[in-house]
């Protein structure tokens, strides 16, 4: 089984070292690794974010485990070679368009969320995002208006075959879980989003045993903080699933807890923390790998076949915390590496 591993930017090889080391330690048989730059790395070193040997190890691997792209050195390039468009070229390229993005609150951690721990405990959704539509793909530009005013631009569009592929991971996911599902968009304003609430309402009739309720964006933003024990499973688009689940993040202690799992229709995957490079800490040992180990525990679960594995990083992860793990962003002293070590003793 061969892991494409993608460290990245900024924090991004950082909180890799220590997802890598917890993998050692698991020592699984016919596990191997191959490294590769992607991002702002990648462009410096040769010339483009995303080279086609990057590509080709991640089409060629089992399974890829991504740290995070951003550099602000390369914020004034070209858009098409600033590192971001090394996730979005993966994602697209591979064609995972089905994102999975789990958002609970370890128990531990209820003192270090945003809310009052009685409505922070409740935590416990799974954000299904589209990634491979929606505004974020759509044709943008620069153009000058007729009067000369500069104008930019970026087409948002779902067709129905899209919407549809992603509403059944939602229901599926539903089905695995507690049965509750809700659609989150902007069918009050947005014809996008009129078409998507049309195709989820069509798909519900493939699974009626599923609760499906809708709500609009901003609303969900709202009912995120005022009480996020209502969500099971969220489905979104791909822009309001991205700020949203920031915002849950949050919501569940942190945004270096969550992880993320990018799939195709065969499983295979990407597995990347939700945060990005993080600048304003990177090399400085601050940063929380937790959201990192913890999607290595998604890639062995969903594209490696070994859940018992899964379950050992998972129980470990917990184990830390319990013990009193907490990096600065939990209100901890412990360092990067310090909160790997953490979860290495706690492995059974
Ligand atoms: N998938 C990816 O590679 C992503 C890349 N980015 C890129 O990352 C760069 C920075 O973007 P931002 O908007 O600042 O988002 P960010 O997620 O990198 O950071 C937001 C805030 O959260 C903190 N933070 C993030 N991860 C953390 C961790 N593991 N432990 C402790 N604190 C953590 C940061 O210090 C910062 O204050 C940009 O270039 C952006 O485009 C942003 C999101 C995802
Ligand atoms: C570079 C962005 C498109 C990535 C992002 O913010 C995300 O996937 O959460
Ligand atoms: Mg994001």
């Amino acid at each position: 089984m061969l892991v494409a591993l993608l460290p990245g930017d900024g924090i991004g090889p950082e909180v890799i070292t220590q997802a890598r080391r917890v993998l050692d330690a698991l020592a699984i048989d016919g596990l191997v690794f191959e490294e590769a730059l992607v991002g702002g790395a990648a462009y410096k070193a040769t010339g483009h974010p995303l080279p086609a040997d990057t590509l080709a190890l991640a089409k060629r691997a089992d399974a890829i485990l991504f740290g995070a792209v951003g550099d602000p050195d390369c914020d004034a390039l070209e858009r098409h070679l600033r590192p971001e468009q090394a996730i979005l070229g993966l994602r697209k390229e591979l064609s995972l368009f089905a994102n999975l993005r789990p958002a609970t609150l370890f128990p531990e951690l209820a003192d270090a969320s945003a809310l009052r721990p009685e409505v922070a405990s409740q935590i416990d959704m799974v954000i299904v995002r589209e990634l491979n539509g929606d505004v974020y793909f759509g044709e943008k530009g620069m153009r000058k208006t007729a009067t000369g005013k500069r104008e930019g631009y970026d087409i948002m569009s779902y067709d129905e075959d899209e919407v549809r592929r992603i509403a059944r991971v939602g229901f599926e996911t539903a089905m695995a879980r507690d049965k509750k599902l809700c659609s989150v968009d902007k069918a009050n304003v947005l014809e996008t989003s009129q078409l998507w609430r049309d195709v989820v309402i069509e798909t519900h009739a493939e699974y009626p045993e599923v609760a499906l309720s809708h709500m609009y964006v901003d609303n969900c933003a709202m009912q995120l903080v005022r009480n996020p024990g209502q969500f099971d499973v969220i489905v979104t688009g791909n822009l309001f699933g991205d700020i949203l689940s920031d915002q849950a993040s949050m919501c569940a202690g942190s945004i270096g807890m969550l992880p993320s799992a990018s799939l195709d229709a065969a499983q295979k995957g990407l597995y990347e923390p939700i945060h990005g490079s993080a600048p304003d800490i990177a090399g400085q040992g601050k940063a929380n790998p937790l959201a990192t180990i913890l999607s290595a525990a998604m890639m062995l679960r969903y594209s490696l076949g070994l859940p018992e594995q899964a379950d050992r990083i998972e129980a470990a992860v917990a184990k830390a915390l319990s013990g009193g793990a907490r990096s600065p962003d939990l209100g901890g002293t412990h360092s990067t590496r310090e909160m790997g070590d953490a979860v290495l003793a706690a492995l059974t």
